[in-house]
This record gives structure tokens, C-alpha cells and sequence, in this order.
């Protein structure tokens, strides 16, 4: 029987087309879905059938997803490092270019200017121009706050501006530590680059240690007249700390990626609807790199990019029936495991184990008929979350 996938949200075609190549069939009712496909759909509070073996976030944040009832139910949750990171760094580049120059009031103004006579107008925005000067970017300094996939592409642009930059990320992985432009200034403290910066950006997941990273304590650490740009997450911002600091100093500009009713009308906040990574170029790779990373699991237990499982790839034998489970990462499930082929005189040509935190993954690649009902064996010993035969 084939696979079939739910999916939410605007999915690009070309990743839909990359499920269809596999014979995987894209379904409107979540009942009997082996798998789900999302973007920003929240998931949190749907009660999964017990057909859900993979859920993959064609995007970065997967804080949509309740990622930890997933890991106890088995439920392997990809997500798509880096592939909309472009997207999103060009609209923080935009972001500090509209709070340092009058972009967006000065082109209202030119727009509302009713004067037919041409001579007039010109003499009119020549006049005028003054309310719309601004500072540059080059020469100032940049406090990145988080130096992942979109921090570093957002560290190197802002390099090439001329900008002196700064950063924060007390979780950097050795990776994204060499993807690192070095002339970026390790900061040791989240106040520290608070009180040098004159632009802070925000690229850190929803996680809970980020929950209002930015707050009524840490707003007064912020240089007078700085600039704070969030196209992270709402959450990682308590707004109306923001709204307070910029009504009584010390930041002038809010711009963010999550509107708030309290924003409306406010020319010192600039809030757009969560287009970071809104461009046909960034919805093709993630929905791409989702399909593709669904596919090969669903088709052949392969792992890459889950956030709640080891990496883990092998090749497939001729002539082989592959087992793939997960379990609580503790210790005698594997024993148990093979204790129980061994009884049915399966004969196990290769396989893996790797665990990630709290939870283990395995692959068994066996020769002979191997019969339905192990599945439901192996679902009987304890500690085992779930098992697929492919
Ligand atoms: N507005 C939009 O459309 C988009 C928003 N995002 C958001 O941006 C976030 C970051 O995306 P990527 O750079 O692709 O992710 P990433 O995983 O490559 O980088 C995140 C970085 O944050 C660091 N970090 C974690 N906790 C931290 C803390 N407490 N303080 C400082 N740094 C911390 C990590 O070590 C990592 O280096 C996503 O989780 C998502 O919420 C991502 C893409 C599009
Ligand atoms: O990738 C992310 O984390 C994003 O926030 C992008 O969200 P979207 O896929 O545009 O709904």
C-alpha cells in the first residue's frame, strides 16, 4: 500500500511534485495520513491518529509543532535547516535600511501629494525632503543575537556594509561556528551587545530559554536611539515592554514580523505579516527539502534533518524486508529486539542504532519472509515508541 500525506498551509508545487514522483499521495483528511506537511499551521492540541509516523516543517521554526509528544508517541519531526535563511536575511537587510532612512514615510508623502502641476511638485519634494533624511548603515554597529543559519548570512551582508558587527549565541554549534565570518565579535553577554549595538536582530528559535528574551529587564541595557528588528518569533519579544521603551527611550524603531492590534497606526513600530521567508525561491527549497527527507523516510526509515531523531542513512539490500523502530533511548530494548527475530529465525543482514537524547532509532535489514505481524511483536516490548516494516 502506498503512502499518503497531509498537508497545511501553501506548499510549493515543486515539493508536492517530488512526493507524486515517490507514488505518495497528498490527502485532505489527517485520519489515515501516514505523515503531515506543514508551514505555520499550528499543531498544537490535534489529537494524531495513530497512522501519523512523520511530520515534516517545510520551514525553520518548528515551534508549531508539539515536538515532545511527537518524540514520546514516535513521531519523527523534520524541519529545513538553512533553506529560507536567504529570504529572511534580505528582509532584515531591508529592515535596517527603512528605520535608518524616511523609505517608507517619504514615499507615502510623494504618494499623497495631489499637484498636477509638474514644477510645483518638484519644488514641493525638494522643499519637503528634510523630514525624510536619515543616517547610514556604514560605520555602525550590529548586534546579532543568534549566529544560525539566517545570523550568519545577515553577519556577512552587514560585513559588506561596512558595519561593524557583534554577536550572541551562547549555544553555537561548532558548524555554524565555522560558517562564522571572523571579523564578527564574540560578545559574552546578552546585555553586553545590547549596550554596544545600534541595530539588534533577533535570530533565535522559539524555544523556552528564548520566551521574551528581550524584556522590561534587559530594555534599559539598549543604546539610546537603537533600532530592535525581530523576524524570529512574537514570543521572543514582550511587546508591550517594547511599546514602554519606545514611548520613554531608550530604543526609537521596532520592526518585526508579527503585527500586534497594539501596533496599529504607530509610525516608530514597522510590522510586516510574517513574510520572512516569503519568496518562490525559499518556498521551493523547503517544500523540496521537506518531500525529499519525508519521502525517504516513509519509503526507507532514512533520517536526515529531524529535530527529535538521530541522523541516520543506509543503503537498502536486494532482496531484504527492513524493520525500523524507535525507542526510549535506554538501555536492553535492542537485545530484546533481536531476541525475538532470532526466535523467528530472521536472519539480520545489516543494521544501525544511534540514539538522540532521550530517544534511539534503529534499522534491521532482514532476508526471508517476514511476516506482517512483526510489527505488532516488536510494538509489545517495552520502551518501543514505534515500528514500521517497510
Ligand atoms: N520570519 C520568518 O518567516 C522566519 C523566521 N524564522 C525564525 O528564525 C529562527 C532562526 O532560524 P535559523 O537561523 O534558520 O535557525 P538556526 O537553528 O540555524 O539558528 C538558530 C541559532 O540560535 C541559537 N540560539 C539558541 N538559543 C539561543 C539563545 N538563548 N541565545 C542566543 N542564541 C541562541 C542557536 O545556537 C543557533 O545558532 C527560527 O527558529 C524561526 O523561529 C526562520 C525562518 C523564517
Ligand atoms: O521557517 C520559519 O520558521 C518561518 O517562520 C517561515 O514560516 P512560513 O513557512 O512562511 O509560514
Amino acid at each position: 500500500m502506498g503512502f499518503s500525506i497531509k498537508t497545511y498551509n501553501q506548499i510549493a508545487e515543486r515539493g508536492l511534485a517530488r512526493l507524486a514522483q515517490q507514488d505518495i499521495l497528498c490527502v485532505e483528511s489527517l485520519d489515515r495520513a501516514d505523515a503531515i506537511l506543514l508551514r505555520s499551521e499550528k499543531l498544537h492540541g490535534v489529537d494524531f491518529p495513530p497512522s501519523v509516523r512523520a511530520i515534516a516543517r517545510a520551514g525553520a521554526g518548528v515551534n508549531n509543532i508539539p515536538v515532545e509528544l511527537c518524540s514520546a508517541r514516535g513521531i519523527a519531526v523534520f524541519n529545513t535547516p538553512g533553506a529560507n535563511a536567504n529570504a529572511v536575511k534580505e528582509l532584515v537587510i531591508c529592515s535596517l535600511l527603512l528605520s535608518s532612512r524616511g523609505i517608507l514615510p517619504g514615499i507615502q508623502f510623494a504618494r499623497e501629494q495631489a499637484v498636477d502641476d509638474r514644477a510645483a511638485l518638484h519644488a514641493l519634494m525638494e522643499k519637503q525632503k528634510k523630514q525624510f533624511a536619515g543616517n547610514e548603515l556604514f560605520g555602525k554597529t550590529l548586534g546579532i543575537v543568534g549566529l544560525g543559519a539566517i545570523g550568519s548570512m545577515v553577519a556577512e551582508v552587514a560585513l559588506g556594509l561596512g558595519m561593524k558587527v557583534v554577536g550572541y549565541d551562547p549555544a553555537l554549534s561548532v558548524e555554524a561556528a565555522w560558517r562564522l565570518p571572523n571579523q564578527v565579535e564574540r560578545m559574552e553577554g546578552l546585555n553586553n551587545l545590547l549596550s554596544v549595538s545600534d541595530y539588534v536582530t533577533l535570530h533565535v528559535p522559539a524555544i523556552e530559554a528564548t520566551l521574551n528574551l528581550i524584556n522590561a529587564d534587559n530594555l534599559p541595557a539598549f543604546k539610546p536611539g537603537a533600532v530592535l528588528v525581530n523576524f524570529a518569533r512574537e514570543a521572543i519579544v514582550d511587546y508591550k515592554a517594547v511599546l514602554n521603551a519606545l514611548d520613554s527611550g531608550p530604543i526609537r524603531h521596532y520592526i518585526c514580523d508579527f503585527p500586534e492590534p497594539a501596533f496599529r497606526n504607530r509610525q516608530d513600530v514597522t510590522a510586516m505579516p510574517h513574510i520572512g521567508a516569503s519568496t518562490q525561491e525559499a518556498e521551493e527549497n523547503c517544500a523540496v527539502m521537506a518531500a525529499e527527507q519525508l519521502a525517504d523516510y516513509l519509503l526507507n526509515g532514512n533520517i536526515k534533518n529531524a529535530v527529535n531523531l538521530p541522523e541516520v542513512s543506509m543503503p537498502r539490500v536486494p532482496n531484504t524486508r527492513r524493520l525500523t523502530f524507535i525507542n526510549d533511548n535506554v538501555a536492553g530494548v535492542l537485545g530484546q529486539v533481536l531476541s525475538v527475530l532470532a526466535e523467528q529465525s530472521f536472519n539480520v543482514v545489516d543494521m544501525m542504532n544511534k540514539s538522540h537524547g532521550d530517544v534511539a532509532y534503529n534499522i534491521i535489514d532482514m532476508e526471508g519472509d517476514v511476516p506482517e505481524n512483526i510489527e505488532f511483536l516488536i510494538g509489545q516490548i517495552e520502551h518501543v515508541t514505534s515500528v514500521r516494516l517497510i
